[in-house]
């Protein structure tokens, strides 16, 4: 009998799911430049935690929807995650040199082809969105609310506006304001997107939605100072990139302004105020991501 519990068996499976949907959407013998393709697949095979394809296949079913529909969205907004870390480890940005366990995409691929690689990561994401209504029958209607989700929230009002932010402001934040911006744009509005696609392939009223959004909003920004924390305090090996990099790019974070404590005391305070805005959306079950929420925050990998 398998003794693990029920919550890592579910992530598994989820995991998986998406691992092999995306092969599916990126196929191995996919007829595009083999550079292209395997730096492509090199980021996206690297063992990413899968946390935003996940929170859009639990808001899905939290809603009565299958899985299966849930799957396209799911996996492009792991391909828009993943385009924005390639470049953001990129030598202009943050010139990183390890990733979720690995060299960066730009020091095995080269410079040229990573930022190309996140390109077609970013566009590729758009097909797979289409074919959440080809394959698996989400309506247009629904579909159409999705693009323009992501168009905003991963674009220059959302998560590229939120980089901007942060290039322009690293030494020069002067209050946490400045600093939750950033955070919400950047890292923030990508989880807001995963939940609130979730819900509409599951057919969420505007009150729900609403509710969401507020619930990712919170836990968007608990995420990023969860990883300012761990920046100073996680364990290299399991984290698979650099630890102590804000220090050495005198980055302003949260624990930077308000200290280690405190910054710890925001995660729980958001955490919780997350859970409350969500038990508000009168989900049909909300219990997997209630799980979810505590499972971000008590992360340390
Ligand atoms: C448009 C682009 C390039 C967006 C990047 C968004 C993002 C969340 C980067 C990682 O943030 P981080 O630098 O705080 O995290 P890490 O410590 O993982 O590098
Ligand atoms: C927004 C941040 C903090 C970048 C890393 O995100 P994740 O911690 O979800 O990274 P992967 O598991 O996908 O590599």
């Amino acid at each position: 009998m398998n003794n693990r519990p029920a919550f890592e068996l579910y992530l598994q499976e989820i995991t998986e799911q998406i691992t092999n949907e995306l092969k599916e959407i990126l196929p191995a013998e996919w007829d595009v430049p083999q550079s292209l393709r395997d730096a492509m697949q090199y980021s996206l095979m690297a063992g990413g935690k899968r946390l935003r394809p996940l929170l859009v296949v639990a808001a899905a079913e939290a809603f009565g929807a299958e899985r299966q529909a849930a799957l396209p969205v799911a996996c492009a907004v792991e391909m828009v995650h993943t385009y924005s870390l390639i470049h953001d480890d990129l030598p202009a940005m943050d010139n990183d040199d390890y990733r979720r366990g690995k060299l960066t995409n730009h020091k095995v691929f080269g410079e040229a082809t990573a930022i190309l690689a996140g390109d077609a990561l970013l566009t590729h994401a758009f097909y797979s969105i289409v074919q959440a209504g080809r394959k698996s029958g989400v309506s247009a209607e629904s579909l159409l609310s999705i693009v323009e989700d992501l168009s905003e929230l991963a674009g220059a009002r959302g998560m590229v506006g939120g980089q901007v932010a942060d290039m322009e402001g690293e030494q020069g934040l002067t209050n946490l304001e400045q600093l939750q911006y950033i955070h919400l744009h950047k890292t923030g509005d990508l989880i807001v997107f995963s939940l609130i696609a979730g819900a509409r392939i599951g057919g969420a009223t505007q009150g729900q939605l609403e509710a969401l959004r507020v619930f990712g909003r919170d836990l968007g920004l608990a995420f990023q100072i969860q990883d300012d924390i761990l920046d100073l305090t996680g364990d290299e090996q399991k984290m698979g990139k650099k630890t102590q990099s804000d220090v050495n790019q005198q980055k302003v974070t949260y624990p930077f302004f308000i200290g280690l404590e405190q910054s710890q005391e925001q995660v729980s305070v958001l955490t919780q105020s997350a859970k409350d805005a969500l038990g508000r959306a009168d989900l049909t079950d909300s219990s997997r991501l209630m799980e979810i929420a505590d499972y971000l925050m008590r992360r340390d990998h």
